[in-house]
């Protein structure tokens, strides 16, 4: 159909249900004038309500709050949007929203926010036995005899005449199912009100639109909670993302509201949904304080994700929520307390080189590792991460995550080649990653940060180093819902680790696990966890011994792919083969969920190359925000953490592995270096939600 043929038909469609809506709101009047007991404004807006109930919302009217028998709620609206707590006014003065606090007729009238609030959190608490998140419970008060559309304190304020356009216009999350099943959830935890009896009308009936459960319904199994649980698996295979986040798991429902007396941690193998209960912790908290809550990765590319993901879910709170990698906070910090440093990476590497040539490769070292990496990641992660400060500190300190022993004779081999470095680095005037953060922290110690944070949530902590997290703990302290820490070990993609208490970082009895992979097809979820089941990991609370971790599967259907080229070439011509094989017969392409994820950024300029020549849009990692682009995305296995996709291409998978297995089969340095090449790997496949492609090339004979 042409573009103009479509519109028209959308706009003839629309103007359908417009008059199909004002017909019904007519008999809605009607109706609404049998409810004797309630009062004229709660019917009139009753009676404007209930034409949504045409499309498939559900209306519940005066309820009474659980627990009590004198309070009730005005309205519980459940629709596409999320669920409405509606408290209906009837004020002779316009109500004003004066320095970000309800008036009306000069006075304030805070009280009624609070109300309103609370009670929106019972509703809310109930809602999460079914799984819901706090993200999709919408406070609402609806004046009668007024016009406006504002908000105040997370209150949205309408009059009655906007609310029908206003409540279409906002952004669908729910289902039909899940609307009807929630509906009848509430209707049976908030009882009609004993005071009042009303005699709610049935909806004039169409078959497409179920009405609000009268009287008699409360009684009646309206729901299954089993049915709800598969309406939101089933629509998380094609929906996007935004249209099924609003369900949860309910154990997941309970840690995004659990409160917390200091610093927690939420743990959990890969695709367990940790960075979502992430998310819709940040909105619960955004609803729940009054100051900016800071959301804060490793990776660089991922707070952009995030943002918008968090944008389409909790819009209401999205300028409250601040995303940014742990680097581009800290340099903005410091920036704003004019401390100017000159972070230079290919100069710091540059003295790095010059320093292991003159202290480095001559001495002790190369009895361990002969690579000049091996020792920067030590300067990097052991001495700069931990902010050790002396030859001393360094003699004892615990390594975890280093499998390698150092004999005190290595240990002073590595200071000297680190102040070679340090020195090499003062001459250029020029810093490294480590130096910005432990400059920002030594400025917050001096200076706490001002405003400060109401929360801080850590995504993907396994990836910072000690310094940071340290850094990001002084920026909340210990107080309640303050420090979240997201992340899991076995998806260290750095090497060398700490342990949270070297942090002063004490979560005991404030821990949560995820188990259930929500993400990849069961085949790859094995093949990944295969992989890695041999190795033990450092997951900051102590050692796990054992790679192979208990994780539910979500069963759906996925391919593992494997394919062994003769060559490079035949290698690199099967990959195309495959990533045009996503396109259907009928020419339409499906390249928006498809990823090409390589070991180095050689292999990314090689793919980037390979790709274009076959005329197969590419977008890389570094400018991907989430949305879907028919291109296929391509970036380092570190630049993929925390992302997911629906295919994922993964050429030359084991050439790391393997080399790190053959180049130094026995010593603990190999052994480290191939674990984390394992890890890597695994972190690469467990991206792959349905599809999962493994190149490899057969080893000349
Ligand atoms: N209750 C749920 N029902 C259905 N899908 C879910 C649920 N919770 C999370 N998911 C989905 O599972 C996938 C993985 O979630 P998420 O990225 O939060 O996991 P993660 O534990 O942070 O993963 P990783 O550590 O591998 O980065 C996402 O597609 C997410 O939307």
């Amino acid at each position: 159909m042409v573009a103009g043929g479509s519109a028209g038909e959308r706009a003839r469609r629309i103007r359908e249900n417009a008059l199909r809506l004002q017909r019904l709101a007519w008999e809605a009047h009607r109706q609404a004038a049998r409810w004797e007991a309630a009062g004229e404004a709660e019917r009139q807006v009753a009676a404007t309500l209930m034409s949504l109930t045409a499309t498939g919302w559900q209306l519940l009217v005066d309820r009474e709050w659980p627990g009590t028998s004198a309070a009730n709620v005005d309205m519980i609206l459940i629709g596409p949007p999320g669920v409405f707590v509606i408290d209906v006014k009837r004020w002779r003065d316009p109500p004003a929203v004066i320095g970000g606090r309800l008036h009306c007729g000069g006075e304030p009238r805070d009280g009624e926010v609070g109300k309103l609030l609370n009670l929106t959190r019972t509703v809310e608490e109930h809602a999460a036995d079914l799984g819901m998140s706090p993200v999709a419970l919408k406070p609402l008060m609806i004046f009668a005899g007024h016009r406006l559309d504002t908000r105040v304190g997370g209150v949205r304020l309408l009059g009655r005449m906007d609310a029908i356009p206003a409540l279409l216009g906002e952004r669908e999350q729910l289902q039909p199912a899940m609307i009807r099943a929630m509906s009848g959830h509430l209707a049976e935890r908030f009882r009609e009100h004993a005071l009042t009896s009303l005699d709610e009308p049935a909806t004039p009936a169409t078959p497409a639109t179920p009405g609000p459960p009268g009287p008699s319904a409360a009684g009646d199994a309206l729901f299954d909670v089993e049915d709800v649980e598969r309406a939101a698996t089933g629509s998380v295979l094609q929906a996007p993302i935004e249209r099924w986040m609003t369900f949860l798991h309910p154990d997941q429902v309970s840690i995004v509201r659990r409160d917390w007396g200091g610093p927690a941690r939420i743990s959990g193998p890969a695709g367990t949904g940790k960075t979502v209960v992430g998310l819709h912790r940040a909105a619960h908290l955004a609803g729940r304080t009054t100051g900016r809550i800071l959301y804060v990765t490793f990776a660089n590319n991922l707070p952009r994700v995030q943002c918008r993901l968090f944008g389409t879910m909790a819009a209401a709170f999205a300028g409250r929520v601040e995303f940014t990698s742990l680097h581009t906070w800290a340099r903005t910090f410091l920036d704003g307390r004019g401390v100017r440093l000159d972070l230079d990476g290919s100069r710091a590497d540059d003295a790095f080189s010059r320093a292991w040539v003159s202290a480095g490769r001559d001495r002790v070292l190369p009895e361990i590792d002969a690579t000049p990496g091996y020792w920067r990641e030590e300067i990097d992660y052991v001495i700069k991460g931990r902010g050790l400060t002396s030859l001393e500190e360094y003699r004892t300190v615990a390594r975890p995550g280093r499998r390698t022993a150092l004999r005190t004779a290595h240990r002073e081999a590595v200071w000297l080649l680190y102040e070679e470095y340090e020195l090499l680095l003062a001459e250029r005037g020029v810093c490294d990653f480590n130096d910005v953060l432990l400059a920002a922290l030594a400025e917050l110690t001096e200076r706490p940060s001002e405003p400060s944070y109401a929360a801080v949530i850590v995504d993907e902590v396994q990836d910072l180093t000690l310094t940071g997290v340290r850094l990001l703990h002084a920026l909340v302290g210990d107080g309640p819902n303050g420090l979240l820490l997201i992340g899991d070990g076995q998806q260290a993609v750095y090497p060398g680790g700490f342990r949270l208490t070297d942090a002063g970082i004490r979560i005991k009895g404030r821990g949560a696990v995820l188990r259930t992979n929500y993400r990849n097809a069961a085949t790859i979820l094995e093949t990944a966890l295969e992989l890695v089941s041999g190795d033990p990991f450092d997951d900051l609370e102590g050692p796990s011994p054992n790679g192979r971790r208990t994780v539910d599967a979500t069963y759906h259907d996925g391919l593992v792919l494997r394919v062994d080229a003769a060559d490079a070439a035949d290698h690199d011509r099967r990959l195309i083969a495959a990533i045009n094989d996503l396109t259907a017969p009928d020419g339409t392409s499906s390249l928006a969920g498809a990823a090409v994820l390589c070991r180095s950024r050689r292999d990314i300029d090689h793919y980037h190359r390979c790709l274009s020549r076959a005329g197969i849009p590419v977008l890389r990692l570094e400018r991907y925000d989430g949305r879907p682009v028919e291109a296929v995305k391509l970036g380092t296995y570190r630049r993929a953490k925390g992302l997911e996709f629906k295919q994922v291409f993964l050429p030359h998978h084991d050439a790391d592995v393997n080399a790190a297995i053959t180049d130094a089969p026995a010593d603990p340095a190999g052994q480290e270096r191939s674990e984390l090449a394992r890890r890597q790997l695994f972190v690469a496949m467990t991206r792959a939600r349905d599809l999962l492609w493994l190149g490899s090339v057969a080893s000349p004979r």
